[in-house]
């Protein structure tokens, strides 16, 4: 009996995305031993150009875009490439959803699975879309969107199914984990540290985003709609910044031996839940604070079940491609 086939169509094709591409293609093994699933990479996308290929892709393919379509974007790409699973790993506009916006419309619309590594459409219109996704049978995974290999959707959402969380504290931003242990620990300039961080592919094309906290916003929005179903309004988080940390800050943490991080946390109140992102600083002792580098933690009190803090999923490119595979592992495994 020939296999069932799943078409996948990866909108982005940039650090992440080229990467993600190939290791789909080379997963494609595991795939159908594990899930009996023949799983084709029908179309990719960047900015200006596409490829579409019914009996789906291959690594040169990809490599070579002399050979895409100019024009071949957006909904034009995935109206082509008739995918079951949308991938977007395009990038992040905080005032328009930015293009993963529309390619997150056009699966939820049309009950197409969606994983999303860019966070913008999401932090903007999370409710909305996931309400379309409910009417039209999609389902929409987003561990890109939220803090890649650290597992805080999944982590909340499975392990802590049906608990009361009262309070979620967060270093989601890898970035400003690194940039500030490079500062603290290292001795680093800011500027360094952050040039650092962008040549580790890491830091957002404008690292204003790590640094002032609307990354950690973003991500907490996910995190909070997407495990807990309280959708907040991303301006309405009051943010600061990396740059806020002064020279004095700098030394009594680094006599102390502590962990400083950029952490975004949510508390329930009486009201509903307050979230905000903090410069805060984990004394020796505390379970996040030998941690190094871009690695992040998600500290969690949950009535019944008591405090958690999970620490790792450092931020690599090698590590979001990794949490964007187990997002196509949950799906295959649901289909
Ligand atoms: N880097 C990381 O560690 C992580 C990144 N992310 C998120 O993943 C996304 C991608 O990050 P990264 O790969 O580092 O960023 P890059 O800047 O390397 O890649 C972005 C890609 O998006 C493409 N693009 C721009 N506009 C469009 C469009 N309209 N349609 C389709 N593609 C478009 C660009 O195309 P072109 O090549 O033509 O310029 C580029 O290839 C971002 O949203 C980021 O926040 C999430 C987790 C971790
Ligand atoms: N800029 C982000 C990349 C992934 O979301 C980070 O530093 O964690």
């Amino acid at each position: 009996m020939a296999m069932r086939v799943v078409r996948v169509a990866l909108t982005g094709m940039g650090g992440i995305g080229s990467r993600v591409a190939v290791a789909l293609l080379e997963r494609r093994v595991r795939f159908s031993q594990r899930f009996g699933v023949d799983v084709r990479l029908v179309g990719a996308c960047g900015s200006a150009s596409g490829i579409v290929r019914e009996g789906g892709l291959t690594v040169a393919d990809l490599a070579d875009r002399g050979t895409w379509e100019p024009g071949m974007v957006g909904t034009a790409l995935l109206d082509r490439a008739d995918p079951d699973v949308v991938i977007d790993a395009g990038p992040n506009d905080y005032e328009t959803g930015g293009p993963g916006l529309d390619h997150l419309e056009w699966a939820t619309l049309r009950g197409v699975h969606a994983i999303m590594v860019s966070k913008s459409a999401l932090a903007l219109q999370g409710e909305r879309l996931l309400a379309a996704a409910r009417d039209s049978g999609s389902r929409v995974h987003a561990s890109g969107a939220s803090s890649a290999a650290l597992p805080a959707v999944d982590f909340l959402r499975t392990n802590l199914a049906g608990a009361v969380i009262t309070r979620v504290e967060a270093a989601l931003t890898g970035t400003s984990s690194f940039v500030l242990d490079e500062v603290v620990r290292s001795g680093s300039t800011l500027d360094a540290a952050i040039a650092e961080a962008t040549a580790r592919g890491i830091a957002e094309p404008d690292p204003a985003f790590d640094l002032d906290g609307r990354d950690t916003a973003a991500k907490l929005v996910v995190i909070a709609g997407m495990a807990l179903g309280v959708w907040l309004p991303l301006d309405g988080i009051r943010r600061e910044s990396v740059r806020s940390v002064t020279d004095e800050q700098v030394l009594a943490w680094r006599e102390a031996g502590a962990k400083a991080a950029l952490v975004g946390v949510l508390d329930r109140t009486a009201a509903g839940y307050e979230a905000s992102v903090e410069v805060r600083a984990y004394g020796p002792g505390h379970p996040y604070a030998a941690a190094r580098g871009s690695t992040k933690a998600l500290m969690v009190t949950a009535e019944g079940f008591g405090e958690y803090t999970l620490v790792g999923g450092a931020s690599t490119p090698e590590a979001t491609v990794a949490a964007v595979l187990k997002d196509v592992e949950h799906l295959l495994a649901g289909l």
